[in-house]
């Protein structure tokens, strides 16, 4: 728990007594990312357009291409040499554990939510290693809303059920105005292709906005990605 500020009340805050220096951080204060970068660890670049913690909805399997290990890993370097904070579910298997570690190994800085009974069941990443910082919730719902919170825009990576429910809770949210965060599919070997055509299926017959789907952001490089998610977080922050 901070010393200095309240963690989320049924939320529990991991430190990592090596630095002493999450006991002066709130998860949601956005001072943490201030300390990281006065301690020149996170790269001289800024992310996209400004863009700092990014929340990434990914498989906690690895799948059966191993493209999809490649490039989760592949994302966490390349947020880290951005400067781009991972915000993620705190998992440490799959494409979740690549993407962690791709980012630590880059010298960049991961922030994980994981609801309590994931860590009773050892699905957490394992070990306080520097630029991580996890917090611990009761439940899936505190989690998810707490990502939501801490990041300023969401991108999907491959993943199944659990990743698909984290993809529409954000962008049904988007759509009700209670954010104002963009929305992303990293397209990956065409992986997010039937998805969009189902979708665009749904628009056709009038249960979905097309604008709604013109404004997901879909493509399969990062830098692109990264910079239109930046394009529509601006365009959205002026609605
Ligand atoms: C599947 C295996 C272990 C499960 N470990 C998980 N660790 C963390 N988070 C998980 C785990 N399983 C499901 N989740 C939740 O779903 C999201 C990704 O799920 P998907 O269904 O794989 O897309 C993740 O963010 C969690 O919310 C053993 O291999």
């Amino acid at each position: 728990m901070s010393r200095r500020y309240a963690a989320a009340s049924a939320a529990e805050l991991i430190v990592a007594p090596a630095t002493g220096l999450f006991d002066l951080v709130d998860p949601r204060a956005g001072v943490w990312p201030t300390i990281v970068d006065a301690l020149g660890r996170a790269g001289t670049r800024r992310g996209a357009g400004g863009l700092s913690r990014l929340a990434v909805f990914l498989g906690a399997r690895d799948g059966s291409d191993p493209a999809h290990a490649e490039t989760a890993y592949a994302v966490g370097r390349g947020l880290a040499d951005r400067g781009i904070e991972l915000v993620y579910g705190g998992g440490g298997s799959g494409l979740m554990g690549r993407v962690s570690q791709g980012v630590i190994d880059g010298g960049g800085r991961v922030y994980g939510v994981i609801p309590r009974f994931m860590v009773q069941r050892e699905w957490g990443r394992i070990g306080l290693e520097l630029g991580v910082e996890t917090t611990v919730v009761n439940t899936m719902h505190e989690r998810k809303a707490l990502m939501a919170e801490r990041a300023q825009a969401f991108l999907a990576l491959p993943g199944g059920l659990g990743t698909l429910e984290e993809l529409f809770e954000v962008w049904t949210w988007q759509t009700l105005a209670l954010h104002g965060k963009p929305v992303g599919l990293l397209n990956t070997g065409g992986f997010w292709d039937p998805l969009v055509a189902l979708l665009r299926g749904f628009a056709d017959v009038g249960f979905v906005e097309h604008d709604t789907i013109d404004q997901m952001v879909v493509g399969d490089q990062l830098d692109d990605v990264l910079e239109r998610l930046a394009s529509v977080a601006a365009v959205l922050r002026t609605r």
